[in-house]
């Protein structure tokens, strides 16, 4: 068999299938369906406010599936009792845009942090953890420093050593391409690809970078107008003719994709007790 073959066989880690979410009374994306196999990295794009992070705290169960639903490693969220739910939750690591390292700590017990508080790893062997992960980020070196004393590159990439540590089958990055410059953004494409790839976890990517994603991603997918616009290979959308496809490629500020925040009945209701004009 081959890898591309094993890859196609092997059980989705997280699906979505028929999956309508939103908060409330207001719903934000409706009909999405998706599989995310072992070794994919996917990259969610879309304008601003069109659903992308309410798709990650779907894929957390954080929120549920306001109809449809939403499997992760094989199990319905929906239908988990909390403590289960925990119990998934280890086998996802999340990287929010916004490390949160603990300033009271150095690099090192950062990323030893999640291997102490789930795990009762003899202190050598979580040593050696902890120093292979950050040598997978191009850190051990820094291990000794205090968070005050490296840059904010070098935060987000102890942050994602963190994020590895538990060895997580899907890893879930809300944009973690944000503020970067040019060097580290290639590097740290190049470090979810090759973590992905070594671990053979999935990677679920929330991202504005087409180039740096369309890079490394198997599957693009792009959220808009309340639903999945499009999903395939990059190469597959970067030939696509679909004028929103076309204008979220190409950054052009004219377009379909409205500039104006969508209406909600909630919005209704305040501008009504407002005595506001619609
Ligand atoms: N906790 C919440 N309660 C109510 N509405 C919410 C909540 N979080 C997000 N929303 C709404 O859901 C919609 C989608 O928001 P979401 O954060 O998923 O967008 P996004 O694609 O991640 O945006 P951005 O790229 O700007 O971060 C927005 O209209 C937003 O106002």
């Amino acid at each position: 068999m081959t890898s591309a073959e094993a890859l196609s066989s092997s059980a989705p880690i997280l699906r979505f299938a028929g999956v309508s979410l939103g908060y409330g009374d207001f719903t934000v994306l409706r009909g999405i369906t998706l599989d995310i196999k072992p070794g994919q990295v996917v990259a969610m794009m879309g304008g601003s406010g069109s659903g992308k992070t309410t798709l990650l705290r779907g894929a957390t169960g954080q929120i549920t599936a306001q109809s449809g639903t939403i499997h992760a490693f094989g199990e319905d969220l929906a239908k988990l009792p909390p403590g289960r739910l925990r119990e998934l939750r280890q086998r996802m690591g999340v990287l929010f845009q916004q490390g949160a390292l603990f300033t009271d700590l150095n690099v090192f017990e950062n990323v030893a942090f999640p291997l102490r508080e789930h795990t009762r790893m003899p202190e050598a062997q979580l040593v050696q953890t902890v120093l292979d992960k950050l040598d997978a980020v191009g850190l051990k070196a820094a291990a000794h420093l205090r968070i005050a004393e490296i840059s904010g590159g070098m935060a987000r990439r102890v942050a994602l050593a963190r994020a590895i540590v538990l060895e997580p089958e899907l890893i879930l990055y809300d944009e973690p391409f944000a503020g970067l410059d040019p060097i580290s953004l290639g590097i740290t494409a190049q470090l979810i690809r090759g973590l992905t790839d070594r671990l053979g976890c999935a990677s679920v990517l929330i991202t504005h970078d087409v180039q740096e994603s369309f890079a490394i991603a198997d599957q693009v997918c792009i959220v808009g107008q309340g639903r999945m616009l499009a999903s395939g290979t990059p190469q597959d959308l970067a030939a696509s003719e679909n004028e929103y496809i076309r204008q979220f490629i190409n950054g052009r500020p004219d377009g379909p994709i409205a500039f104006h925040y969508p209406a909600t009945p909630a919005f209704e209701r305040w501008l009504k007790q407002h005595g506001g004009q619609p």
